[in-house]
């Protein structure tokens, strides 16, 4: 069984990977790094390690690499005889990859025996289907039937916390041992991929949401708040015990909309919290907030993990005070290394903040949000002051 697998970067080898080798899959990974494209096709194998007390070493094996900007046509063809696709290179990056899947599909024999499913692994709501229409952009009507015949895009959840490597092994990945993948089976047919520790769910939407809203909306939360006062990592910005418990607000705000939209259950919700603030702590990761603050224009984004929340919940009728804070605190966001950084600094430079939330975040009319956010922006600094 072959799986190609776009971004060989960290969660790409760090999980997906795993998991696809440990359920028997060839895995060939399709990246643009020079450097991890040759080492994984010299050693054609690499080390997971967990990020705990066992510093346990899994090998991965009879895995190698394409460069897609080197041998886009070596793409075409290996996606043409794939059993399954899988990408983790990140929502913006799927645009870029669309093409190269859609050459593939097209080469691709129909066989309704053997159906193809292709599941973006990326931290966005509808991940698999957004690819699905940038792919069939490339596809004539004809084309676009024929793939419907064999050719299915389910969604998909993805938890584990994967800093960015520095080892001396280019390809080593330490993770943290908790992990989650959840896909949604009423968007595939035929047999469900045998996977070890995929989840398979009629309806995504409430696992995806929880995860992003909680886990992505927490940490993302930490690390604006770290980069703040000047904090480096998130283990290091959890620890201070105002920005954990602003964190906790957060997440315990997310958590009410949550409840209210798919009646979990609130004692457990509870404890998911607890348990995310935990997997922050973990002492043998050393997570830099730049990672995970990166973005900052698709974190502020209408569906991604503050502003869609916050806008439902203004719509159940609930002020969300802590996430608006956090909002206005990651518009002081600086970082020369990041491009949507640099162009959010800059807008900000020649345009008012209410301007910046109708343009980035679609938040024209719900006026409402904007101003709690503003009133938050305007008294950050003595409110948080007062609080650290
Ligand atoms: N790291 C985590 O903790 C984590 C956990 C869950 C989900 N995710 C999601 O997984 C995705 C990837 O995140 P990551 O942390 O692994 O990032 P990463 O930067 O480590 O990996 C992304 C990889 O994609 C590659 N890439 C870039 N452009 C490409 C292209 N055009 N074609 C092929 N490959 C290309 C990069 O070279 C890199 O190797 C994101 O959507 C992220 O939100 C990450
Ligand atoms: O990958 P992003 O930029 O959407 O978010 C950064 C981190 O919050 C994220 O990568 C987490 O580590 C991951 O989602 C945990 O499952």
């Amino acid at each position: 069984m072959l799986a190609v697998h776009f971004g060989a970067g960290n969660i790409g080898r760090g999980f997906i990977g795993q998991l696809l080798h440990n359920a028997g899959y060839e895995i060939c990974f399709v990246d643009v790094n020079e450097e991890i494209i040759n080492e994984l096709n010299k050693k054609k194998s690499y080390t997971v390690m967990l990020a705990d007390r066992t510093q346990e070493k899994i090998k991965i094996t009879n895995v190698r690499g394409i460069n897609s900007l080197k041998d886009p046509q070596e793409v075409t063809k290996i996606i043409a005889k794939a059993d399954i696709v899988t990408t983790a290179v990140g929502p913006t990056i799927l645009p870029r990859i669309a093409k190269l899947i859609a050459d593939g599909l097209i080469e691709r024999e129909t066989n309704l025996e053997k159906p193809l499913n292709i599941i973006a692994c990326e931290n966005m709501i509808g991940g698999s289907s957004y690819l699905r229409d940038e792919v069939y952009a490339y596809m004539t009507f004809s084309q676009k039937v024929k793939t419907d015949q064999s050719v299915y895009f389910p969604d998909a959840a993805v938890d584990r916390i994967v800093p960015i490597q520095s080892h001396e092994d280019a390809l080593l990945v330490a993770v943290e041992p908790f992990y989650e993948w959840v896909i949604e089976k009423s968007k595939m047919k035929g047999d469900l991929p045998a996977i070890n520790g995929v989840t398979y769910v009629d309806d995504l939407l409430p696992y995806i949401e929880r995860k992003l809203f909680t886990v992505n909306t927490g940490h993302a939360a930490t690390a604006y708040l770290g980069n703040y006062y000047g904090i480096q990592t998130i283990k290091d910005a959890i620890a201070n015990e105002n920005i954990r418990q602003i964190v906790r607000q957060i997440m315990k705000e997310t958590g009410a909309l949550l409840v209210k939209k798919y009646h979990f259950d609130p004692e457990e919700h509870n404890l998911y919290i607890e348990k995310i603030l935990n997997r922050f702590e973990n002492e043998y990761i050393s997570d830099e907030v730049t990672r995970v603050a990166r973005s900052p224009i698709r974190k502020l984004g209408a569906n991604d993990r503050f502003i869609k929340p916050a806008r439902e919940l203004m719509e159940f009728g609930i002020q969300p005070k802590y996430l608006a804070k956090v909002i206005a605190v990651a518009l002081s966001y600086k970082n020369n290394d990041d491009h949507e950084a640099i162009e959010l600094q800059s807008y900000l430079k020649d345009h008012t903040v209410e301007q910046l939330f109708v343009k980035y975040s679609e938040l024209s009319d719900c006026k409402e949000l904007i101003n709690l956010i503003i009133k938050e922006y305007d008294q950050i600094e003595k409110d948080l002051y007062i609080q650290m």
